[in-house]
């Protein structure tokens, strides 16, 4: 019997698990999941300190795992399986990872360490659809975390000792196993007991659905219930309901279908129901009341970053309102409006002693944290909030030159040269793109490359995610002189600067700095094609046979999970290309043995190589 319908979804597909663990491969099959078992040779080493949070850290690894087995059963024998799962189970003491011991003095500090006190276990997981074309892989990545928290009790010596001579610690993270003997130690669980164990089955059959179950136009949602009603999103899942043939992975977020309307064109009650009028009656539009007021939260969130109000809070919180005012030389009563306002966003808590940051604000609003979204919403607010809005005048009148609805105007491009523009530009680039580079540096191995150069790399934050994975690359930014002038400004020293040089040019005029690999990030996107097609074939015609060419590039909606922001951002630029597409493009250019995989949730990254001319 499959429970869970969306696994007998995976039935006739090759489905890997790129474990070795043995609780994993238990987990999955109990589930009735069919699949080969290829542990994956990917080592644990990722730089745990360039992880904003240690789930971040998990999934990472879960997904290197899972993509290091797609990538060698495909060179194998040029045939990937469907679907590769990965994932890696963690346990965090507050920013601390542990891992599996690596003997019985570190299992021994490790437990002592959980001894008496609550610590998060954490599972990344990831699911890899692959796809083998003209002996190319293509890979689409979607990726999940859970969290469950355990408790210890108060444990004596002799006891920890005891359990780590049961041998028991040294294969597990955090050196317990919950599910045998260390299930002694635990006094408390809280969340998804499985996800201890090594896989969160549950998280696991409700991304299954998400992907192989797209929503359904609002109002066709009905719930059948004689499916299965145990979980909410499992709800509407049975192949009928899916409407016969099998949709196969989507990547628009789909938890549609599980409100009260019933099927009732089944139910016995169904035609008194219809004359009584109940059926015409239209389902409650929320999703679209909410896009309504899209701008009114985008602006509390643009005004509470400009009051720095996130940066009071962290600094002297909770606080109650009167205070805030006060800090903020502000109007006491319009300041506790904007407080609930954030409160009722998720942005602030509210308990009886004041308001506070919530953990993504302290991690993401507060001027000084190192993932800091600051520099974005200064400049969505200064200046992306007034292109959009002429945006009826643009869609009418048409913007020029630009792809996208929403060209430059003359103004605009006269103040995108003020410095003030420039350095809002940079630090929004520079916020954005400490969350993106990780994923852009590591999507493939570049150990092969020697040198490269960040063409528009701004800041250079890139720059120095690629030189912090390489240790023998040597880096170059090379952007225009007035933002080489400004990055100064951002540097904050560290190993990696000796590597990194700052180079000032156009990239559409002066000579490219030599490297074996150019590095486009977020930069082809903005430029309509004749500009693109001169960069490339000037990138080309510097790149020697052999040399590489790396392109990101934000990856297209339907692939994009439930984020929106690529399509949107195709009114101010242009659409956001396919895989396809970009192969293509590379290819055109001389560029041979295009690669395409994803890097994190924003983007996509394609790697190609020069072919000699
Ligand atoms: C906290 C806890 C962990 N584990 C096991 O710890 C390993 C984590 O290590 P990993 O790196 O995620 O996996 P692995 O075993 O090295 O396998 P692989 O996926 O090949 O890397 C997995 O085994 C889990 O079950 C338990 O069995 N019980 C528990 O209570």
């Amino acid at each position: 019997m499959v429970l869970c319908p969306v696994i007998g979804k995976l039935q006739h597909k090759h489905v890997v698990l790129a474990s070795a663990s043995p609780r994993r491969q238990e987990i999955l099959s109990n589930a009735g999941l069919r699949f080969e078992v290829v542990p994956s040779r990917f080592k644990e080493k990722l730089h745990k300190a360039s992880f904003a949070t240690p789930y971040a850290y998990a999934v990472e690894t879960a997904k290197q795992k899972a993509l290091e087995v797609a990538g060698r059963m495909h060179q194998k024998d040029l045939r990937a399986p469907d679907v590769v799962i990965g994932a890696d189970t963690i346990v965090a003491v507050g920013a601390t990872i542990l891992e599996k011991p690596v003997d019985k003095q570190d299992a021994y500090r490790m437990l002592s360490r959980l001894n008496g006190k609550e610590h998060s276990v954490f599972t990344g997981v990831a699911i890899v659809h692959c796809c083998s074309k003209d002996g190319r892989l293509d890979t689409e990545v979607s990726e999940f975390y859970e969290e469950t928290t355990v408790t210890f009790s108060e444990l004596s010596e002799e006891l920890l000792w005891e359990y780590i001579n049961s041998g028991e610690p040294m294969d597990k993270a955090g050196g317990y196993g919950i599910q045998a003997l260390g299930g002694m130690l635990v006094e408390n669980v809280h969340g998804d007991f499985l996800n201890v164990v090594g896989f969160p089955l549950n998280h696991f059959c409700k991304e299954l659905a998400r992907l192989y179950y797209p929503p359904r136009p609002e109002g066709l949602r009905r719930v059948k219930h004689d499916s299965i009603p145990a979980v909410d999103t499992f709800e509407n899942l049975s192949d009928t309901e899916g409407g016969g043939s099998d949709p196969g992975p989507s990547a628009e977020g789909g938890r549609g279908g599980e409100e009260a309307d019933g099927d009732r064109s089944q139910a016995p009650g169904a035609l008194d129901a219809a004359l009584n009028g109940a059926e015409s009656r239209p389902p409650f539009p929320t999703g679209l009341l909410e896009l309504m007021d899209g701008f009114k939260a985008s602006k509390v969130l643009f005004t509470a970053c400009k009051l720095k109000l996130f940066d009071v809070l962290k600094d002297q919180g909770p606080l109650k309102a009167v205070d805030v005012a006060r800090k903020l030389d502000a109007c006491a009563g319009g300041t506790e409006q904007l407080l609930d306002v954030c409160v009722a966003l998720g942005l602030l808590e509210k308990t009886h002693r004041g308001y506070s940051n919530t953990a993504v604000t302290t991690l993401h609003l507060v001027s000084d944290a190192e993932h800091s979204l600051l520099g974005l919403a200064e400049y969505n607010d200064a200046h992306v909030w007034g292109v959009f809005t002429r945006l009826g005048l643009a869609v009418r009148e048409g913007a020029g030159q630009a792809r996208g609805a929403l060209g430059v105007t003359e103004e605009e491009e006269h103040l995108s040269q003020s410095r003030e523009m420039t350095l809002q530009f940079m630090r929004a680039m520079h916020s954005l793109s400490k969350l993106t580079a990780h994923h852009v540096a590591t999507a493939f191995d570049l150990s092969r490359f020697t040198s490269a150069c960040d063409l528009g790399g701004c800041t250079g934050i890139l720059a120095r995610e690629l030189a912090r994975e390489y240790p023998h690359l040597q880096v170059t930014v090379f952007d225009l002189p007035e933002v080489i002038e400004l990055s100064g400004g951002f540097q904050r020293g560290g190993r990696q600067t000796e590597r990194i040089r700052f180079v000032p040019g156009d990239f559409f005029k002066d000579n490219l700095p030599e490297a074996d690999l150019y590095v486009l990030s977020r930069i082809l996107q903005d430029w309509p094609d004749d500009r693109l097609h001169k960069l490339l074939s000037r990138i080309s015609s510097g790149c020697k046979p052999g040399g590489g060419l790396l392109v990101a590039e934000a990856a297209a909606e339907e692939e994009e999970g439930a984020s929106r922001s690529p399509r949107l951002r195709t009114l101010s630029a242009g659409q956001p290309r396919s895989p396809d597409e970009h192969r293509r493009l590379l290819q055109r250019h001389g560029f041979r043995d295009v690669r395409v995989a994803r890097a994190g949730d924003l983007l996509r990254v394609v790697l190609g190589t020069r072919a000699a001319p």
